[in-house]
Parts: C-alpha cells; sequence; structure tokens
C-alpha cells in the first residue's frame, strides 16, 4: 500500500536519514522503533510530503508521493509530535476548525466531531478551552484532528512521550480500536519498546539514519537466538566475579544488576558449571539462576550496543 524506496534526507552536509526502505500493507500496524534523533520524524516528514526527500522515492499504491503529493494527503492522518491547537479555542471549535481545512461540513464533520472526540475518550470535555487541558489530553485532541478525515493510513509520531498514565492508555487504546476494528493501516513511531510489542504486527529499528533491523518480534527474536541470558543472583555484589566471567569464551556480555548479574552467553555452551565454580572459588553465593528468553530490548541493545532510551 504504501512503501519508502532508498529514501535519504541530508540536512547542510548531515546525513538524517540513510536509505531507508520499508513498505506499509494494508491493515497492517508496523512499529519505528529508535532512540531520539535515530531519523524517525525525518522519515515520516518525507513519507507525509511535508518535506523534500534529498534522494529516493515515496510510492502510495505504486504512484510517487514526491511527484503527487495531494494523493497521499486525501488519504493519511499524521499525528506529530508537537502540539499543533489553538489555545483559545475549545476542543470542538479546534476539531470544526481542522475538519474545514479538509473541506468537511454540515451535518456530516458534526458526527465525525462526535465520533472522533469519543475515540480519544474526551467527548465531555469539549466544550473546554485547549488552554485548560493537561499535555495528555492535547495530544488526544491532536489525534482526533487527524483521524477527522477518515485517514486509511495513520502516522503517529512517539504520541505518548511525556504525558499522564490515564491519557497514555486512551491513546494506546485509540490505536488498537483504530487498527483492529477500523482496519486502518497504522504507522506508529516510538522509543519505547513495549508499545511498540503490544501494538504492532511488524516494526523496523531504526539507528544513526538507517533501518538495522525488521521484522516480527519472533524474528526479531531469533536474531539472538544463539544466545541465552541468565540472571544471577547473589547474596553480595563481587567485582572480582564480573572479572572472571568477562574473560570466558562463551560470555559475551555481563552486566551489574541490583541483586547479582545479568550474563549473555552462547546457547549450549555447558557455561553454567563454570559459573558455580568461579564462585565457589571466590567464596560468593549464588542465590538463585535463571535461563531467560531474550527480549526485544536485548534485540536493540545486541544491535547497537546501547539501550533504546540513552
Ligand atoms: N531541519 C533540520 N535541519 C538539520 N538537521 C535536522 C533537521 N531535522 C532533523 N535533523 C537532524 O536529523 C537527525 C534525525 O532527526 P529526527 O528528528 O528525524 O530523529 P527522531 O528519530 O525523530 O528523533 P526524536 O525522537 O528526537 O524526534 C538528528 O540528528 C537531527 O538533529
Amino acid at each position: 500500500m504504501l512503501e519508502t524506496i532508498e529514501l535519504r534526507k541530508v540536512f547542510k552536509g548531515k546525513t538524517a536519514v540513510e536509505e531507508v526502505s520499508l513498505y506499509l500493507e494494508k491493515g497492517e500496524s508496523v512499529g519505528l522503533l529508535g532512540p531520539n534523533g535515530a531519523g524517525k520524524s525525518t522519515t515520516i516528514s518525507m513519507i507525509s510530503s511535508l518535506l523534500l526527500p534529498t534522494s529516493g522515492d515515496v510510492r502510495l499504491n505504486g504512484k510517487s508521493v514526491v511527484k503527487n503529493p495531494q494523493d497521499i494527503r486525501k488519504v493519511l492522518g499524521v499525528v506529530p509530535q508537537e502540539i499543533a491547537l489553538y489555545n483559545e479555542l475549545s476542543a470542538y471549535e479546534n476539531l470544526k476548525f481542522f475538519g474545514r481545512i479538509y473541506k468537511l461540513k454540515g451535518n456530516h464533520l458534526e458526527s465525525k466531531i462526535q465520533e472522533v472526540l469519543e475515540m480519544v475518550g474526551l467527548r465531555e470535555r469539549q466544550k473546554e478551552l485547549i488552554k485548560a487541558f493537561s499535555g495528555g489530553m492535547k495530544r488526544r485532541i491532536n489525534i482526533a484532528a487527524a483521524l477527522l478525515h477518515d485517514p486509511q493510513i495513520v502516522i503517529m509520531d512517539e504520541p505518548t512521550v511525556g504525558i499522564d498514565p490515564q491519557s497514555r492508555n486512551h491513546i494506546l487504546e485509540t490505536v488498537r480500536l483504530l487498527n483492529r476494528e477500523k482496519g486502518t493501516t497504522v504507522l506508529y513511531t516510538s522509543h519505547y519498546m513495549e508499545e511498540v510489542e503490544q501494538l504492532c504486527n511488524r516494526m523496523y529499528i531504526m539507528d544513526h539514519g538507517q533501518i538495522i533491523a525488521s521484522g516480527t518480534q519472533d524474528e526479531l527474536r531469533r536474531i539472538l537466538s544463539g544466545e541465552d541470558t541468565l540472571l544471577i543472583q547473589l547474596n553480595e555484589p563481587s567485582p572480582e566475579l564480573v572479572q572472571e566471567l568477562l574473560v570466558l569464551d562463551p560470555v559475551r556480555q555481563v552486566e551489574e544488576t541490583e541483586s547479582g548479574l545479568k550474563l549473555i552467553v552462547t546457547k549450549q555452551s555447558g557455561i553454567l558449571a563454570h559459573v558455580v565454580q568461579v564462585a565457589e572459588r571466590l567464596s560468593v553465593q549464588i542465590v538463585n539462576i535463571n535461563v531467560y528468553t531474550p527480549s526485544l530490548e536485548d534485540v536493540f541493545l545486541q544491535l547497537t550496543g546501547r539501550k533504546l532510551r540513552d
């Protein structure tokens, strides 16, 4: 339905997006995940035809968006990171204003306004001025505004950053409803792995302007399938144990946690016996050992060497 082909954007000699090729099938919910500055917003701006790519193309049903920007604007609803509302107007008046931009009017506009307010859970508050709303409520009205023209594709740029938990839940619920019940195609940008895990069938992981991995959650986890993660609970911290484990061949990574250590090791390496031996020699008591399945956060760490929110 929508794809980008080797999309690139260079700002004054600095490459923000480097040959990004991604696609969205009709009805899919896809995550675009990456830390701050990864190039997510720049990619979205090019997809929505607000920013011209330096090279590459965006295609909607096979047709170039760069050459036909009006096509994508009809079918796309974009929720930007910044709140773009009039503070001195009520929620209802803001939606009426945005509806007219989409050329909606009369009874149709009225019923759309009530429908989108219902979706974001703010129908009862529609008469209040935007300036009286919390950041999260403003974000929800921003989302409502992007949904007025019944877009087939909705792109949300980090919609839950810095807002209260109640609004966050409402937003996640709205995305679910849009995608699962209304069949809207969704591209959801975030640096919260758990949100993308909850909402999206498939995801792209972006870092330094490039897509470094993509796939379903299972596919991405398989990137780490050659490894096990061991959580070792100790009776007390032991820097000596960390040092000794680090030099063992199957040990890829050692991280100190609140209650002990987290080890990433080669699968079936028989490392457990070694760990126990070294701990005994150093008189460190192991309280508990757990082997667990890697999370997507681990996949990201493995691919980039850093945590998502660093
Ligand atoms: N208009 C611009 N002029 C110059 N550099 C820019 C411009 N817009 C973005 N950049 C740079 O491009 C890179 C990617 O930024 P972008 O906003 O796309 O990242 P992001 O993944 O959306 O991060 P964030 O979550 O912080 O918005 C950053 O290094 C940013 O400083």
